[in-house]
């Protein structure tokens, strides 16, 4: 089983990920890891701290001549603003943070619940996805994350294959796909920050070169549908998901919604085995399961609760109204989400991985792909 925790505060020493369950023989390359980290730190609307931090991670265990050992891995990215003296502070809850929440149910001050509760955590989920997208690269499977609205606005992806996004993204500065729409929703942003507001958007992430049958339709918590949505849900200000279709799908008939199922004999050595759909509103998964089609998963991320122009709130110690703590923040972090989400469900998709083909070794793994595939070509 693959699996991974994390541990460290937002202003402690540093952040660590802790990996079980990956195959040994998979090669670690960080450079791809690292250039997930820079791109999480970006984005247009960022706040001061993106320019202290240079995320990159250290793999301590687990690792030897540049391979996986099939032990545990411990990955690490240290923070330069630690600064965890602070902890005795007592700033005025933040609506829309953990922070009165947080230190209500642990009876004690804001400051331990804002260390962990921020999304400086995200930085060794990515770590731990990046990962997890080296043993998916093994197999020709791709991930993309970018962002699809934001403030609002939608930003209609341009036509293009999964690597001539990839190129988009890398220019764009909101991590959109249509260069058109830079110049507007970077004014948009900027326009909030000025104001003292803040802005949210949906992110959508894309996998494609998936085999037929991850995850299970047999047993609710190993569904990949279920796993995939707790998993993005589970990240910091993501407020929905959507899977394909999603939420319009309940608003169509039938027969607008679900795929018709066609032959290509020319695309049976491919991953879908030559069943191909002419649609894909199930976004890549029926009955818990990958269908061979590509993934598509959407996240709604709230806007940034920290306001420089600061919402009402409570002193703590005296009940008295007052205005809720304000130090520096984003102002929109729409486009990391975009990497954070991407890294997320690629870490559920090497498991489901992991699930099926077994996660030993890399060498088996591939084996018993590739029997997989031979098997149900055959059968
Ligand atoms: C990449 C990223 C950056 C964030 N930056 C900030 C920030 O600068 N200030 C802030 O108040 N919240 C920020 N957040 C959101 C909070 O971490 C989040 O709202 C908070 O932990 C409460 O959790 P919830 O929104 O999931 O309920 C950020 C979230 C993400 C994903
Ligand atoms: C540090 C990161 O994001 C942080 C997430 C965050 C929050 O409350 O979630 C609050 C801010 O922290 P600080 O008060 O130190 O500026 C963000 O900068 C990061 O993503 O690397």
């Amino acid at each position: 089983m693959l699996r991974y925790w994390t541990a460290g505060e937002s202003h402690g020493q540093t952040l660590l990920a802790m990996v079980d369950g990956f195959p040994a023989g998979v090669t670690l390359d960080t450079a791809p890891i690292d250039a997930d980290l820079k791109l999480r730190q970006g984005g247009y609307g960022r706040g001061g701290r993106q320019r202290i931090e240079t995320d990159t991670v250290q793999i301590r265990t687990g690792v030897w001549r540049g391979e996986s050992l099939g032990s545990p891995l411990a990955l690490e990215v240290v923070n330069k603003d630690y600064k965890l003296e602070r902890l005795d502070e007592l700033p005025r809850p933040r609506p829309g943070h953990a922070d009165l929440t947080g230190s209500i149910k642990h009876l004690g001050g804001i400051r331990p619940i804002l260390e962990r509760s921020s999304a400086r955590e995200t930085a060794v989920r990515v770590a731990a996805g990046g990962l997890a997208k080296l043993l998916l690269a093994e197999f020709g499977v791709k991930t993309l994350g970018y962002v699809v609205e934001l403030g609002g606005e939608k930003i209609e992806p341009v036509p293009g294959s999964i690597d001539e996004h990839r190129e988009l993204r890398g220019k764009s500065e909101i991590y959109a796909l249509n260069p058109e729409r830079d110049a507007a929703i970077k004014d948009l942003i900027k326009k909030t920050g000025k104001a003292g507001d803040t802005l949210g958007g949906v992110v959508e992430v894309r996998v494609e070169g998936l085999p037929f049958g991850l995850g299970t339709h047999a047993q609710w918590s190993s569904k990949l549908d279920g796993k995939i949505a707790q998993a993005v849900m589970a990240v910091q200000a993501i407020k929905g998901v959507e899977i394909g279709l999603g939420f319009e799908a309940a608003r169509r008939p039938g027969s607008q919604v679900h795929d018709p199922i066609h032959f290509d004999e020319s695309q049976r050595d491919t991953a879908n085995l030559g069943f191909v759909r002419p649609t894909n509103n199930a976004g890549g998964l029926e009955g818990g399961m990958t269908n061979g089609q590509p993934l598509v998963v959407r996240a709604a991320k709230k806007p940034i609760s920290t306001l420089a122009k600061p919402l009402e709130s409570v002193n703590l110690q005296t009940k008295e109204a007052d205005a809720a703590s304000y130090e520096r923040s984003d102002v929109c972090a729409v486009p990391a989400a975009s990497i954070i989400v991407e890294n997320v469900v690629a870490f559920e998709i090497a498991a489901a991985l992991v699930d099926k083909f077994g996660g030993d070794s890399l060498v088996e793994m591939r084996a018993r792909y590739d029997l997989f595939l031979k098997m149900a070509r055959e059968r």
